[in-house]
């Protein structure tokens, strides 16, 4: 039976029935990578819901690749479980790997063939694309990634954003329900990581699960809606980005008609605080939210709302992976796992 894709929207595998809340597309399972001396990976439990659009972030050898590998089943794990889609990794890869689009470092194409051949021998390993659907499977894996010009030339040739590109459109050659990016923006132009954005935003909207690692985290923060943080190898926080936003942050902004009052009422108490555009901005270090609103409604003050104050992820990033977390600046990790 010949099948016809639609790479441009992803139809006919992820659209239609929604994921069941709280399906997970991946896990893991205490999973370590040892390398000789070198503890890659450790203790690793990892959770990727169905339909997310997980971030993996962390510093320079903090484990994501490595992870990302034992995910995709191209490391074994010297400890621990991985689940892809239902299937037990590496054995289950010929069952899960057909639904799964990967750019990860390195993939193996040939330096002296066009960007379009290369793609063209990606396709025929295509496991659910017939032969005469390998051309338009092609060329809109090209197009949609912004590679047509250039899919004449060899990719010898290519510069590292172009190599990422048709990377990425052998990702997205056939439908999937899941698609991990290995640093996806790693050379690309500004205009280049806008796609990026745009591609994860479309694949987002049609219901497929993406994981993408990355050290924009403000690239991560535009487009994520989950986030694991790694760092030395083990995840410090994971969860989705906003609650792990709110559970990072450290003051309460509250609007109130009589600042100058409210604030008197919590210095009293000794809970710092300063008068900001937004409101009264109490410190949460000292005083947790409900003693701050208890405090100025006690004084008679009016309490319109009281918002916890969003930290930027670049500001939970650096908290959470510092050796030397300041006295009460580090989120409980158990606070902000989902
Ligand atoms: N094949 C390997 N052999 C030996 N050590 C390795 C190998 N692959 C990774 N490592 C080591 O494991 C650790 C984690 O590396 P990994 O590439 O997973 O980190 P990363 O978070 O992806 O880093 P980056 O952001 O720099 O890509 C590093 O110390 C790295 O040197």
């Amino acid at each position: 039976m010949s099948t016809s894709y639609d790479v441009r929207n992803g139809a006919g595998v992820s659209k239609g029935a929604p994921a069941p809340a709280g399906a997970l597309a991946a896990r893991t399972r205490g999973l370590r990578k040892v390398y000789r001396n070198t503890v890659a990976v450790d203790q690793v439990d990892l959770e990727v819901p169905a339909g997310a659009v997980l971030g993996m972030l962390g510093p320079n050898g903090s484990g994501k690749t490595t992870t990302i590998r034992m995910l995709l089943g191209l490391v074994r794990p010297t400890e621990g479980e991985v689940e892809l889609l239902g299937h037990r990794m590496p054995d289950g890869a010929e069952k899960a790997l057909p639904d799964v689009g990967a750019l990860v470092e390195g993939p193996g194409f040939h330096p002296f063939l066009s960007g379009r051949e290369n793609l063209y021998r990606m396709a025929a390993a295509e496991p659910r694309l017939s032969s005469s659907d390998i051309p338009k499977a092609v060329e809109r894996a090209l197009d949609r990634v912004g590679l047509t010009g250039a899919a004449h030339r060899r990719y010898r040739g290519y510069s590292l954003g172009m190599k990422q590109r048709l990377g990425l459109a052998g990702a997205l050659l056939v439908p999937r329900r899941m698609v991990v990016l290995d640093e996806p923006t790693n050379g690309l132009d500004p205009a280049g990581t806008r796609e990026i954005r745009k591609i994860i935003g479309e694949l987002h909207e049609d219901g497929v699960t993406v994981v993408v690692s990355s050290h924009l985290l403000t690239e991560v923060e535009a487009t994520c809606t989950h986030v694991a943080v790694l760092h030395d190898g083990t995840v410090v926080a994971q969860g989705e980005l906003d609650v792990l936003l709110e559970a990072g942050s450290s003051g309460l902004v509250v609007s109130t008609p009589d600042g100058d009052r409210a604030l008197e009422a919590l210095r009293a108490a000794r809970i710092p605080a300063k008068l900001t555009p937004e409101g009264v901005r109490a410190d949460l270090t000292t005083a947790e939210a409900p003693q701050v609103v208890a405090t100025l409604v006690r004084a008679g003050i009016a309490v319109h709302e009281a918002t916890r104050e969003r930290t930027g992820l670049e500001d939970l990033f650096a908290r959470l992976t510092q050796h030397e977390a300041e006295p009460g600046g580090l989120p409980e990790v158990d606070e902000v796992n989902a």
